[in-house]
């Protein structure tokens, strides 16, 4: 029989995944569809359902069952890497979902093919295309990084540490603005674009918006590195760093790999962003570990309840970021800063003595006073800011009087 058959299946082995059930696979009959058993499947979390199709001829016996067995070494090897490559990204998503991480990681080329005798095998992750716009945003990420690294590795990198200018204190900074004004620190972002509000601002020159937000009282700066959804750029840090502005410069990227926070810090950065919805806690515990030792801040951020227990039970996390911004759905609600930090998890950071920035949506003076009231430190502001003719007047009228006094 030549066709295309396809089924759904949910394993519930739980390991590592291993591809030698390709060796001898059972596949049987159940209904309409085809049922499969092995001892030796992926291991997938309950959520994951991922659909096998055979182009082959398929083999019938008279029970309905089909069964394909030994495939030599030789016959699999061109496809080897792929497969452990796949089964990497499958293992990381495995261990995200167990804390809750939505977003998953790209498959590296889509899955494998896999060639069992005269069966050729595709497992296809519901289509392979990402789920919503932060998972197309990391997928698109992992693609770039993985460019970026071939042509910059590792070891030149740290070489270009040597010539870096130096960390300046980003949690510092916040806390002696809070200080000074009695008002959150601003975090004052360098955005032209976002893929909730396309082009925010037409004429955008880093430099000027950087020095007119410095002039007008903020007291870090935030700047998007990437350039595919953001329009933004590394360049655009390293230009600012040059240009001797002396608020310190968060590297507001995607970050999914160690080499990026590397990579931020030979452009000049002083702190990066990690984002708790994409990174499972050991890469947070990791890379917060890698900022320490470059004297970078790491600027860790939630959006609910669920990332926010996480992260609070890292040790050592110095400054966490409230997104009122649901990344996946772009709904803005400032209330969600507030929620967050009542009861025993306020309890927790004020004890800690965790300076919190209330990120997004941020416009007026009242919803200044409403993060404060709710128990932020410091405040990041993009668009309500970037867009005003002058930025620097723009964080006047945000918090209602001049904060550069
Ligand atoms: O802003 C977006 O559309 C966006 C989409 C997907 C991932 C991240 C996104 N934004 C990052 C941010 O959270 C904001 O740039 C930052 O908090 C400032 O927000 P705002 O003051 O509302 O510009």
């Amino acid at each position: 029989m030549e066709g295309l058959v396809s089924f759904q299946a949910v394993p519930s082995v739980s390991r590592i995944p291993k591809f030698s059930f390709l060796r001898s696979l059972d596949l049987r009959r159940g209904g309409n569809s085809l049922s499969f058993a092995s001892s030796s499947l992926p291991s997938l979390s309950s959520s994951s359902s991922f659909s096998f199709s055979i182009r082959a001829q398929q083999m019938e016996s008279k029970d309905g069952s089909a069964t394909v067995a030994a495939v030599s070494e030789s016959e699999t090897e061109p496809n080897d890497l792929k497969i452990k490559e796949w089964e990497v990204g499958m293992f990381h998503n495995e261990v995200a979902a167990s804390q809750g991480i939505r977003i998953r990681r790209r498959p590296p080329t889509g899955p494998p093919l896999h060639y069992v005798g005269p069966f050729e095998f595709r497992l296809q992750n519901e289509g392979n295309t990402p789920r919503n716009i932060l998972e197309e945003i990391i997928w698109n990420k992992d693609v770039e990084v993985s460019q970026l690294k071939e042509r910059k590795p590792l070891g030149a990198l740290k070489k270009a540490l040597e010539n870096a200018p130096p960390a300046r204190d980003f949690v510092g900074a916040l806390k002696a603005a809070y200080l000074r004004t009695g008002l959150p620190g601003l975090i004052a972002e360098v955005k032209k674009a976002s893929p909730s509000r396309g082009v925010i601002r037409e004429n955008f020159d880093p430099v000027e918006i950087a020095r007119a937000y410095e002039k007008g009282g903020a007291a870090c700066l935030s700047v998007l590195a990437d350039e595919k959804y953001f329009q933004g750029s590394f360049e655009n840090i390293e230009a600012i760093r040059n240009a001797g502005v002396k608020c310190p410069l968060l590297c507001k990227e995607f970050i999914i790999d160690a080499w990026q926070i590397y990579y931020a810090r030979t452009k000049g950065a002083d702190a990066i962003l990690l984002i708790a919805a994409v990174l499972p806690d050991l890469d947070i515990k990791y890379m917060a570990k890698i900022c320490k030792l470059l004297g970078l801040a790491a600027l860790v951020e939630v959006h609910d309840e669920r990332e926010m227990d996480r992260v609070l039970e890292i040790e050592g996390i110095e400054l966490i970021g409230i997104n009122n911004r649901n990344l996946e759905t772009f709904e803005v609600d400032t209330s969600n800063t507030k929620r967050l930090l009542e009861g025993k998890r306020g309890e927790l950071i004020r004890e800690r003595g965790i300076t919190v920035v209330g990120e997004s949506g941020l416009f007026t003076p009242d919803d200044i006073a409403y993060v404060q009231e709710a128990g932020v430190k410091a405040v990041l502001v993009g668009e309500s800011i970037v867009k005003q003719e002058d930025p620097g007047k723009g964080i006047a009228q945000l918090f209602g009087k001049d904060i550069s006094l």
